[in-house]
């Protein structure tokens, strides 16, 4: 089952690893005429009725697979209204080529030919409310027809992510979807084929640009609130000023006052908040709690805490009482296994924090994906274990990143993971934003090695790859990981 979005997703992430577009409107529109020969007698009348978008496009490529029926192609508007540039191409073709095609002009002298079998590709995905002209004079002629009515992709007017159809959509006698069955098509009584488009498996489950697209900022917008410092000082900066560069307006660092003059000093954009003493405490995660869910912030709980034993316990009554997004790395992950929480957690794990949290023992993480799932369907929080390969899931989705440079091994680059994940928790679910952060953190170590001319990145600092983040984000420094 797969989303419009989603698919739109994958669709970019298998252009991505070479599988343009173009050649998966040459698969969709040879598994369309496929059925339709299943439909239709031989010699019989096939009319083809095309709406501007890609869902055109597709029966467009049908009609030269269907040469030997009487068929003809009709467009609904004029050929420099198609919306894309590969559905202009297949219709250009036609031309070309010979076929019998005709531009509809205009709706009011629309009168289908007569048919056998109508291929309905007026619209597919791309819709939205109920059909305007003049696809829906076209609809109510091919409703009122007496022909076996194939659609494409969906039924014209069918909302198959909500399984609605517009009042005056078309009555599909067949539908021909793609790749996945889509969640609302069950609603139908139309016959159902789902055909293989020859989208690699990869683009489901290797991270890529459709990915990040799912829970890419469009605005700028939101407050990250990093809880930690006390040992330490450069995670908690790091992770701010990764979620700042990830697009959140402000972001603030809870840090004991014997280390909060040290965090700012590494960076005026971060708004340090000092609190007595020298670690976190229980008292302190209390008003801390107050603070985040007075500002609707994203926490991320964790960086450069320690793991004194009071810590620990401030670090499990804030996970007690907070109800927002956040984000746990580091030592605080240790109390999320036995701790009732209402917030909405990622967890972000490396190898050895995720064998001490009961997740699996491994080297290489992406040898044990199926166990990582079933430690987060457990732990009932989304996971994305860190290591060469990292690996998201959230007990029921699995996905991995292949993105990165061996470099990124060095001290930092989790801190910054968890600074991304924060910021794009503003904008998308847990699983997708850990998904999403992790092939950003992946590609800006990419561009990072590649810069200092070393591919392999073995001198990279972690803070090095924060002024790369926004560009990576923008998707303008884009490549799908495991192309290699
Ligand atoms: N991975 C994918 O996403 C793939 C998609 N493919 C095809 O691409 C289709 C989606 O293509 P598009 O995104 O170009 O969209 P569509 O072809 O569904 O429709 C877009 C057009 O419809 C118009 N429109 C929108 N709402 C309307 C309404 N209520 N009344 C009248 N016109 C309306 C828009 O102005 C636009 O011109 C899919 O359904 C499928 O058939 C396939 O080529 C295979 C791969
Ligand atoms: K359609």
């Amino acid at each position: 089952m797969i989303t419009g979005e989603r698919m739109g997703a994958v669709d970019e992430n298998a252009a991505a690893l070479g599988v343009a577009r173009k050649q998966l409107m040459e698969s969709s529109g040879n598994a369309i005429a496929r059925v339709v020969r299943e439909v239709a007698d031989p010699g019989s009348r096939i009319l083809i009725v095309a709406g501007r978008g890609n869902n055109g496009g597709d029966a467009f490529v049908a009609a030269r697979f269907l040469d030997d029926y009487d068929t003809t192609t009709l467009l609904l508007g004029r050929e420099d209204a198609i919306g894309t540039g590969i559905a202009r191409e297949n219709w250009v073709v036609l031309g070309e080529a010979g076929y019998d095609r005709r531009e509809v002009t205009d709706s009011r002298a629309l009168e289908l030919p007569d048919a056998d079998v109508v291929v309905d590709a007026m619209l597919g995905t791309g819709i939205s409310g109920e059909l305007r002209e003049p696809a829906a004079t076209a609809a109510r002629e091919i409703n009122a027809a007496d022909a076996t009515v194939v659609s494409v992709d969906v039924p014209s007017g069918f909302d198959a992510d909500e399984g609605e159809s517009a009042d005056n959509g078309v009555e599909a006698d067949h539908v021909v979807t793609f790749h996945d069955e889509k969640p609302g098509l069950a609603e139908l009584s139309a016959e159902l084929t789902v055909a293989d488009i020859g989208i690699p498996a990869a683009a489901e489950r290797v991270l890529g640009p459709g990915d990040l697209a799912l829970a890419r900022p469009d605005t700028r917008e939101g407050r990250a609130f990093v809880i930690g410092g006390g040992p330490y000082t450069g995670a908690p900066a790091l992770a701010a000023q990764a979620a700042l560069r990830s697009g959140v307006e402000l972001a603030f660092v809870a840090a004991p006052d014997t280390v909060a003059g040290e965090i700012q000093g590494y960076a005026e954009d971060l708004i340090v908040q000092p609190y007595d003493g020298d670690r976190l405490t229980p008292d302190r995660a209390e008003e801390l709690v107050e603070t985040a869910e007075g500002y609707d912030d994203v926490v991320v709980l964790g960086p450069g805490l320690g793991n004194a034993e009071e810590t620990l316990e401030g670090a499990r009554v804030f996970l007690e009482s907070y109800t927002g997004p956040m984000v746990v790395d580091a030592d605080a992950l240790s109390i999320v296994p036995d701790v009732e929480t209402e917030a909405t957690l990622l967890c972000t794990p490396n190898r050895a924090e995720l064998a001490e949290m009961g997740g699996p023992e491994v080297t290489d993480l992406r040898e044990a994906t199926d166990e990582i799932e079933a430690f987060a369907d457990d732990l009932g929080h989304t996971v994305l274990a860190k290591g060469v390969d990292d690996v998201v899931s959230d007990g029921e989705r699995t996905r991995v990143a292949r993105v990165g440079v061996p470099g990124m091994a060095v001290g930092g680059t989790g801190d910054l993971l968890a600074g991304i994940s924060a910021a794009l928790l503003e904008h998308a679910e847990p699983f997708e934003a850990g998904a999403a952060a992790a092939y950003v953190n992946g590609r800006a170590g990419e561009v990072v090695a590649s810069e200092q001319g070393d591919e392999s990145g073995l001198g990279i600092y972690a803070s090095d790859l924060l002024e790369e983040i926004p560009r990576v984000i923008r998707g303008e420094a884009g490549r799908v990981s495991g192309d290699d």
